[in-house]
């Protein structure tokens, strides 16, 4: 059955993200600027700026971290505002910043987000158990993560992000750091998560490379939205041959 929102519209149908008008400052500083952002369910889609660019500031509203100064967020129809016990529960998220605590085993951290979650003894049990054996780690689930490579931690922030099964994943610059073949795997990973089991990925990246031709791409560039669509319409849309092309073609002459 849809149920209407207090909006009128369709949860059911609604966008896994949906932020409109969005600003925010910061010491009097404009980061973001009427920022316009859809995610359509099940998709992965990039979130593309340069450092600086505004990302990072845009995942601590999402996330609530910050509460926004104006504009709105509603993450699968639901107010982040009004509804933000149901809007946060949709969502999974890995930071930028290492997050786990070095001298607790892998097993330990998962345990320990289980229970901020709230989540039943048996439920954590069998989920921190199925997310390890995904991310390849369950022979090592007992061993302090001060040990684990990059790639390896960055893999438990995964199996992590997901262990309370959210239809959203945001992801913040997730392969910085890591050597070619981690990137790769990681990135492998989650978009086999989008195939495989319909989940929504926001991935922010400065790393064009990481964007394939079919991606939903959000381009952000010193806090506002410059375009946003599959990557090759926006390579079209300016004539260019490639995203490097297309992505500079739309920055230049828009530096402060
Ligand atoms: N707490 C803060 N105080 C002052 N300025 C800030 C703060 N947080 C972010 N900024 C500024 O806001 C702008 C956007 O930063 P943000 O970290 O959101 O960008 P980003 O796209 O995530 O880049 P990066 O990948 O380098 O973190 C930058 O100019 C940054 O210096």
């Amino acid at each position: 059955m849809t149920v209407p929102d207090q909006q009128g519209s369709s949860q059911e149908n609604a966008p896994a993200l949906a932020i409109r008008a969005l600003s925010h400052k910061i010491g009097g500083r404009t980061i973001l600027d009427s920022v316009d952002i859809t995610v359509p369910a099940s998709r992965f889609v990039v979130l593309l700026g340069q450092n600086g660019a505004g990302k990072t500031t845009l995942f601590s509203l999402v996330t609530r971290l910050y509460t926004a100064q104006s504009g709105a967020i509603r993450i699968f129809g639901h107010d982040l505002r009004q509804e933000s016990s149901r809007a946060l529960s949709q969502l999974g998220v890995v930071f930028q910043q290492r997050a786990l605590d070095p001298d607790l085993s892998a097993q330990q951290n998962l345990w320990y987000h289980a229970a901020l979650h709230g989540m039943p003894w048996g439920e954590a049990r069998r989920r921190i158990a199925e997310e390890l054996a995904r991310v390849g780690l369950a022979a090592q689930a007992k061993r302090k993560v001060r040990g684990f490579s990059g790639g390896e931690a960055r893999r438990v922030e995964i199996a992590r992000a997901l262990l309370h099964n959210p239809r959203l994943l945001l992801c913040d610059e997730a392969t910085v750091g890591l050597d070619i073949r981690s990137r790769a795997d990681i990135i492998a990973d989650v978009r086999g998560l989008v195939r495989e089991r319909a989940l929504t990925v926001l991935w922010a990246t400065h790393l064009i490379d990481e964007v394939q031709p079919d991606d939903l791409t959000i381009i952000l560039h010193q806090g506002k939205v410059l375009n946003q669509g599959p990557a090759r319409d926006i390579i079209a849309s300016v004539g260019a041959s490639s995203l490097n092309e297309a992505f500079r073609s739309i920055t230049e002459g828009k530096a402060a």
